[in-house]
């Protein structure tokens, strides 16, 4: 039997109470529609008994869904004002609740085994970190997942297919080996106070690593191809060794630009230039 769940103040006495006005500085728009949250905390599967790495938990709103959903929750947050809050909701849920106080930029969080990362990210760090996770030599990684809040035109960014405006460098760092998909949108209402665009989560699995293609290589390319991606990528793969004689091994016509080559086209020039 599980036992049944703590009676929490609603988020929005917390926050009145601990002081917790927004700063615009540390990207702070919170979540306080309990249903929503519990929605985002259910995104990855079952939690129960899981590992999760929150970034930012502010005053804990989606921290205390992981908490309901039985995960064991591991949050950095750099804004000291809400260690209170934090630590209040750590009593409620005894056991499950570790807080790293610090910057999710440079603080490892010591996590043991495999986890799920879920967050409701500030949008100034986010990518950033997503792009962190995604770039780690060992592959398969120790995250079994992510749940990511981004702006909406970000998160269409990393689901993009070729052949879009959308389609760039962050959906091929992506997806080469990992599956992303736009999971839930979130409405700027939702938050408060309500940023100017639209939100939506992205859920991100490992996949398989295509053999022989280095992640380095790979970032230099789709640099170098999107950095001037109006241009054929004779002209802007110019400036990264090896490339034009891999599209000439591969037979890619050296006239055609980045945004309509496949993720394979990208990871077989990686390959070939080693
Ligand atoms: C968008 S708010 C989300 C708050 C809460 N998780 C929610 O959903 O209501 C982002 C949170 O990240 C925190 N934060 C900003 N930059 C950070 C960083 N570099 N490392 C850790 N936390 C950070 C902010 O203080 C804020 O609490």
């Amino acid at each position: 039997m599980t036992a049944p769940l703590p009676a929490l103040p609603p988020l929005r006495e917390v926050i009145a109470r601990h002081g917790l006005t927004a700063s615009k500085a540390l990207g702070q728009n919170f979540l306080f529609d309990e249903q929503l949250l519990d929605r985002i905390a259910a995104i990855p599967g079952s939690l129960r008994s899981e590992q999760v790495l929150e970034v930012g938990p502010g005053p804990g709103g989606l921290t205390r869904a992981l908490l309901r959903a039985g995960a064991h929750v591991t949050a950095i947050e750099m804004d000291r004002r809400c260690l209170p809050a934090l630590a209040e909701l750590g009593e409620a849920f005894p056991g499950q609740l570790r807080v790293i106080e610090g910057d999710a930029m440079k603080v490892d969080p010591g996590i043991t085994g495999p986890f799920h990362v879920v967050a409701n990210l500030p949008y100034n760090v986010g990518t950033a970190l997503f792009i962190g996770w995604l770039a780690g030599e060992a592959w398969p990684p120790a995250w079994r997942s992510l749940t990511l809040m981004f702006q909406e035109e970000v998160a269409r960014r990393i689901v993009a297919e070729p052949d879009t405006g959308a389609y760039g460098r962050l959906a091929v760092l992506a997806q080469w080996r990992a599956r992303p998909r736009l999971a839930l949108k979130v409405h700027r209402s939702a938050f408060t106070p309500p940023p100017k665009v639209m939100s939506a989560i992205v859920h991100v699995v490992p996949g398989d690593a295509p053999e022989g293609v280095s992640m380095r290589t790979l970032e230099r390319v789709t640099e170098a191809a999107f950095g001037q991606r109006r241009k054929m990528l004779r002209q802007s793969l110019k400036g990264v060794p090896g490339a034009l004689d891999a599209l000439t091994t591969l037979g890619i016509d050296p006239q055609r630009r980045a945004e309509t080559l496949s993720i394979e086209e990208f990871c077989a020039i990686a390959r070939v230039i080693g």
